[in-house]
This record gives C-alpha cells, sequence and structure tokens, in this order.
C-alpha cells in the first residue's frame, strides 16, 4: 500500500465534495429567496427528515454489509445545519437588536468620565479594588446586597454598578448569575483582580496573640489549609472581608484578626501579621462593570449573551457550532435552572469578538429569532488587576 497515492486518491475525492457541495449551497440560496418571497420559515424539520431518512439508507450495503448510515446522518445533519446558517445570514432582517448595536457602535465609544460607582460591601471589599482598577475617577457607594447594585444602576442612582461573577477556586457567583435574568443591563468592562488574602490585626498584636478570626465564608475556605493547620484558632463567618476587619478595628478584644485585602489594612488601620495565607498559589476573580446604557469601546473583544435552548438533541452543539463557523473562542459557559420550570436552564456564553464584525451582528440577530429567550449583554474590554489587558 502507497500512503502517497492514498492520500492523492483523497484529494481527488475531496475536490468533487467540494464542487458538490458549492453547487448544493447555491440551491440552498435560491431555497431561501424562495422563502423570503412566500414567507416560509427557514426550518423544514419533516423535509429534513427525509434527506436524512434517504441518505442513511443508500449508506448501507446489503452485499458487503458495510454500514455508514450514522456517520452519513451526521454528515448531513451537518451540512443542513450549513444551509440554515446560510439562509438565515441571507434572509436575516434589519432587527431592533441589529440597530440597537449599530447604534451603538456609532455613539462615541468611551466609558462616563467621573461615574458614580455601585459596589457590593464596604471599602477595601475586593469589589471597591475592581471598581477602582476600571474606573480610576469613579466616585464608590456602597450597597449591602448584588441586588442593590441592580437596582441602583436601574434606576440611574448610579452610572456603573460592579459584580463579581466567577473565582478561579470557588466557581462562578451563582447568585450574580441568577440576578441577571430580573434585571435589563449592559456589562460595558470587564476585570480580573488577583485575590490576596492577608491576616489583619490591630498594631502590636502578634500571631500568637491570635484566638478568633473573622471572615467570609469564601476567603475562609479559600484558607483552609492554613486554619487547619492552626486548630487553636477559632473561626467566625462575617458578611464580607472587609466588614470583617472593620470589625477588627472597632473590637475591644486584642485577641480577635481578619482575613482580608492588604488594602484593609491601609483603610482600618490594622496590622499584616501574616501575608498571602490562601491555599492556591493563584486566585483571581473576575468582576463585570454594568450600565444600563449600551456601550461598546473600540477596544472590545468579549461578549457575553444568555439565553434558553430547545430540549432536544444537539441543540446546545448545534448552537456552539455556530460560534465555532466565525472562530469565535467560547470562554465561558454557564448554566442556571430556570424557576418553575422542569430542569430547563438558562446558558451564559462569554465569547470573544467585537461587534464591529457584521457577521457577529448576523449571528447574534439569528440567536435571537432561534431562541425562546435571548439576551444580549454586551462587549466589552476585560482587564485585569496588573492593568493588562486580557
Ligand atoms: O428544503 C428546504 O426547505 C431547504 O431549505 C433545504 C434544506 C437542506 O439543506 O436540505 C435546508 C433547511 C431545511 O430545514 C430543510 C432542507
Amino acid at each position: 500500500m502507497d500512503l502517497k497515492n492514498m492520500r492523492e486518491q483523497i484529494d481527488g475525492i475531496d475536490e468533487q465534495i467540494v464542487s458538490l457541495f458549492k453547487n448544493r449551497m447555491r440551491i440552498v440560496h435560491d431555497v431561501a429567496e424562495y422563502k423570503r418571497l412566500n414567507n416560509l420559515p427557514v426550518l423544514h424539520t419533516d423535509r429534513e427528515q427525509q434527506v436524512l431518512d434517504r441518505v442513511a439508507a443508500m449508506a448501507t450495503d446489503p452485499v458487503t454489509g458495510d454500514d455508514l448510515s450514522d456517520y452519513v446522518r451526521f454528515l448531513f445533519t451537518t451540512i443542513m445545519d450549513l444551509s440554515k446558517t446560510q439562509q438565515n445570514n441571507d434572509l436575516t432582517a434589519d432587527t431592533r437588536l441589529s440597530r440597537t448595536i449599530h447604534q451603538a457602535l456609532e455613539d462615541g465609544r468611551t466609558l462616563p468620565v467621573a461615574p458614580v460607582v455601585a459596589c457590593q460591601g464596604v471599602d477595601g471589599a475586593y469589589s471597591s479594588m475592581a471598581a477602582r482598577g476600571m474606573f480610576s475617577d469613579g466616585k464608590l457607594r456602597f450597597y449591602q446586597d448584588f441586588s442593590d447594585i441592580f437596582e441602583s444602576v436601574k434606576r440611574g442612582e448610579c452610572d456603573i454598578g460592579v459584580l463579581p461573577i466567577e473565582n478561579s477556586t470557588a466557581g462562578s457567583v451563582n447568585n450574580v448569575y441568577d440576578l441577571m435574568k430580573k434585571y435589563q443591563f449592559h456589562i460595558v468592562r470587564g476585570y480580573r483582580l488577583e485575590v490576596r488574602h492577608c491576616l489583619l490585626a490591630k498594631p502590636g498584636v502578634h500571631f500568637d496573640d491570635i484566638t478568633d478570626v473573622y471572615s467570609h465564608t469564601q476567603a475562609i475556605s479559600q484558607c483552609h489549609d492554613f486554619l487547619q493547620a492552626h486548630p487553636n484558632i477559632r473561626v467566625h463567618l462575617y458578611s464580607n472581608t472587609a466588614a470583617a476587619a472593620r470589625f477588627v478595628s472597632e473590637c475591644g478584644d486584642r485577641g480577635v484578626a481578619a482575613i482580608a485585602s492588604r488594602e484593609c489594612a491601609d483603610i482600618y488601620r490594622l496590622n499584616v501579621v501574616l501575608d498571602e495565607i490562601k491555599d492556591a498559589k493563584r486566585n483571581y476573580t473576575r468582576f463585570i462593570a454594568i450600565s444600563n446604557k449600551m456601550l461598546i469601546t473600540e477596544d472590545a473583544n468579549r461578549m457575553s449573551v444568555a439565553l434558553t435552548l430547545p430540549h432536544e438533541a444537539g441543540s446546545l452543539y448545534k448552537l456552539i457550532t455556530q460560534f465555532a463557523m466565525l472562530e469565535l473562542n467560547l470562554t465561558k459557559l454557564e448554566s442556571r435552572p430556570l424557576p418553575d420550570t422542569n430542569f430547563e436552564f438558562l446558558f451564559y456564553f462569554d465569547f470573544t469578538g467585537n461587534a464591529a464584525n457584521e457577521h457577529i451582528i448576523k449571528l447574534l440577530t439569528r440567536l435571537e429569532q432561534q431562541c425562546d429567550y435571548f439576551a444580549f449583554l454586551g462587549n466589552y474590554r476585560e482587564l485585569d488587576s496588573s492593568g493588562a489587558i486580557s
């Protein structure tokens, strides 16, 4: 057997496949025009079933017993997905979403100057560090709950709201994802903050004096190894890390300490007794900045959408194929159960891309038409705490 010769045969067959595929797509394009004139939908499920059954029957050989029918079904499912993508592209209308995106691209594409920024917790909390990282000229306003952040932006009380969405150790911040469905907003910036937990106590307190430590549950779990190595220190949960630092600064007992950021030591006049006590070497939290106006900066390279998919075999695969066809890299996929449904899910996708690309606008418009629920959450740049763009 000669490999070179076999490959030459494959090349010859590929040429025929491509030529036939081009012919097929040309006719598919004419069918789209027919559908447009006769107001017919792109998808015709019965016709697809007929096509699949017919080609699958042709793929079994009763003499040799060869059976390629499963492969052929898969191949033609993909071919017809491509037909529909092309037809949808041909027919994609000028929708409200595409007009809003075009408008946002035409408008001044800069972030608000000296914005009022809503943050959860108190000063020194990681949210406030992310807010300052993204909006160095911002005026921070603190709120108790994540829902207050969405509310304050909705009411126009704040120009921007900052929310954590994911931690590299603890995973997604589910509360925030669940609130996203309730509110209309646009993501205008992303930020990746390196989290460094320190042990903070009043000036003059030594490590051996510490009997009790206070912090947020996530920080405590991220310092699990350290706390286990010191079983005589009692651990107490607190609403957030910076509030724990403030409590320590106000507490009369000198045996108390907090696990919080180094910034909290400056803000609440505490000393860093131990630096970096978390278990994992690297720990990041991702934050988003939201606004009630769609704003797409020129350097935007990340997109977020939320959508529901039909309970059908392959629906997620088909969706992801559409991203892959435009060479968009999916950077995150999150699913959250929809309340009051029988295990239906809302999917959140983050992917690379800039909406100035017309193909991407067409993809978004198509998704909006295909999905029962679809929300374009924004196109933005993600920075990291070193100031670099990630
Ligand atoms: O027959 C049609 O209506 C077509 O649009 C062609 C085609 C195909 O590629 O074969 C594409 C989409 C439909 O869902 C069914 C079949």
